[in-house]
C-alpha cells in the first residue's frame, strides 16, 4: 500500500475499497459534516451545528473503520458516524469525476445535426398534461440538447402558462411574469418592433440571466479556428458589461462573455447579446484590439448561416430553449404579429432537473 505522510494534527486518512492510495480527510471537515441529530436537521436538511463552535484545531480522541462507517469519539467528547460512501463521494475529486459523469451530459450539435436528430423532445401539450415520464423527457431534452417543443398548445397566453407551468415554476421580471410582445414598443427595446434581431442570449445585463426562455407565436406576421481557443480563453476572463435602460429601469451586469463551470472547467454560459452592450470601459484601451478581434470572431462565428436552424414558430407550438447556451433571434417581419412566452430561472430549471433525478 502506497504511503500517504498527512498531517495528524488536521487529517485523518481513509482507503477506498478498490483503491490503493490512502485520501487525507480534514478533522474539522469531518466535524461539520457531522450527521447526527445533535448537529443536524434531518426534516429540514440543515445544519444546527455552527461552524464557530468547531474550534480550528478540532481533532479525535480516538476513531476506526468498522463495517463501511468511520466511527469518530472527538476530544469533547462528541460521537460522529459516517458512513463511508459517504465521505468518499464527498471528496472534491469523486465530486469533480461524478459531475463530468453525469448520466445526462450536453449534447453539442450544429445545424445539420439538430435537423436530422428525431431525439430533441417534440411533445404534444396532452401528452404533457398526462404523463409524468413527458415532463421527464422534456426537461432531459432540456439538458441533453438545450431545446424542445410543446405542440398543440391553443394560441394563446393562457394556454401556454399552463404548459409551463406544469413543469417550471415562472420566473418574473419586469417584463412580467408571462410576456406577450409585438411591434408596439411597449418596452424600449428591438423585440418590440419588426426589425431583425441577430442570434444572442437574453438577459445579459441580468446578474443571472434566465436559464430557459419560452416563445409561442400566438399570432405569426401575416405576411414573412490554436487562435480560437486563444480567443475563447480570453473571452472568460474579460469583463463585459451589458445594460438594460427604459423609464424605471436600469440593468446592469459585467462578466465575461463565456463563463465556465468553477468545478469541472466546461464551458457553462455564453452570454452574447451585441445590442445591450454597455460603453466597454472595464478594460485598458490597449487591450481593445485584442478584446475587439475575439469578440468579432465570436459574433462572426456566431452568426454564420451555415450555424443556424431557421424555422417559423407557428401557432400552436411552444418552444423552450436554454438560454445559457442557445443564442436566439428572428427575422425581420411586416404586418401584425403576437409572440408571447416567459422566462425560467436557472435555480428552478435545476431544481427542477434535479429532483427527477436528471442532474446532481
Ligand atoms: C420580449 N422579451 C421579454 C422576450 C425579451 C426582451 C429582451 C430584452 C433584451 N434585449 C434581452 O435580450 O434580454
Ligand atoms: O420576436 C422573436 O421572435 C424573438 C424575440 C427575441 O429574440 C427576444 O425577445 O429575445
Amino acid at each position: 500500500m502506497k504511503q500517504t505522510t498527512v498531517d495528524e494534527r488536521y487529517f485523518l486518512t481513509l482507503v477506498r475499497p478498490g483503491q490503493e492510495e490512502p485520501v487525507p480527510v480534514s478533522y474539522i471537515w469531518l466535524r461539520d459534516h457531522c450527521r447526527c441529530n445533535e448537529c443536524y436537521n434531518h426534516e429540514t436538511f440543515q445544519r444546527t451545528l455552527s461552524v464557530l463552535d468547531i474550534p480550528d484545531d478540532v481533532a479525535p480522541e480516538s476513531y476506526e473503520v468498522r463495517d463501511g462507517s468511520l466511527n469518530v469519539l472527538w476530544k469533547d467528547g462528541h460521537r460522529s458516524a459516517y458512513e463511508l460512501n459517504f465521505v468518499f463521494d464527498s471528496l472534491f475529486e469523486s465530486h469533480r469525476e461524478a459531475t463530468l459523469q453525469e448520466q445526462l451530459r450536453p449534447v453539442l450539435w450544429d445545424r445539420e445535426f439538430i435537423s436530422d436528430c428525431p431525439d430533441y423532445c417534440r411533445v404534444k401539450l396532452n401528452e404533457l398534461l398526462c404523463d409524468d415520464e413527458v415532463v421527464d423527457k422534456l426537461v432531459s431534452s432540456l439538458v441533453t440538447y438545450g431545446v424542445a417543443f410543446i405542440e398543440k398548445v391553443p394560441a394563446n397566453t393562457q394556454s401556454t402558462e399552463m404548459a409551463i407551468k406544469r413543469i417550471f415554476p415562472i420566473h418574473k421580471t419586469f417584463f412580467g411574469e408571462m410576456w406577450t410582445f409585438t411591434d408596439n414598443l411597449d418596452h424600449s427595446d428591438t423585440s418590440y418592433t419588426k426589425a431583425y434581431l441577430g442570434p444572442h442570449t437574453d438577459n445579459t445585463y441580468f446578474s443571472e440571466a434566465a436559464a430557459i426562455q419560452v416563445l409561442h407565436c400566438i399570432q405569426p406576421p401575416n405576411s414573412t479556428n490554436s487562435k480560437t481557443r486563444e480567443a475563447y480563453e480570453r473571452l472568460t476572463k474579460v469583463p463585459l458589461s451589458c445594460e438594460y435602460i427604459e423609464h424605471g429601469q436600469y440593468h446592469v451586469d459585467t462578466t465575461p462573455v463565456l463563463k465556465t463551470n468553477i468545478l469541472t472547467g466546461e464551458l457553462e454560459q455564453i452570454r452574447v447579446n451585441t445590442y445591450d452592450r454597455s460603453i466597454m470601459k472595464t478594460i485598458p484601451q490597449q487591450q481593445m484590439p485584442q478584446f475587439y478581434a475575439d469578440y468579432k470572431g465570436l459574433v462572426a462565428e456566431i452568426n454564420d448561416p451555415a450555424n443556424a436552424w431557421q424555422f417559423s414558430l407557428r401557432p400552436g407550438t411552444v418552444m423552450l430553449f436554454n438560454n445559457w447556451r442557445l443564442l436566439h433571434g428572428r427575422m425581420a417581419y411586416t404586418g401584425k404579429r403576437v409572440m408571447t412566452g416567459c422566462y425560467v430561472a436557472r435555480t428552478d430549471f435545476q431544481s427542477v432537473a434535479r429532483t427527477l433525478g436528471i442532474i446532481s
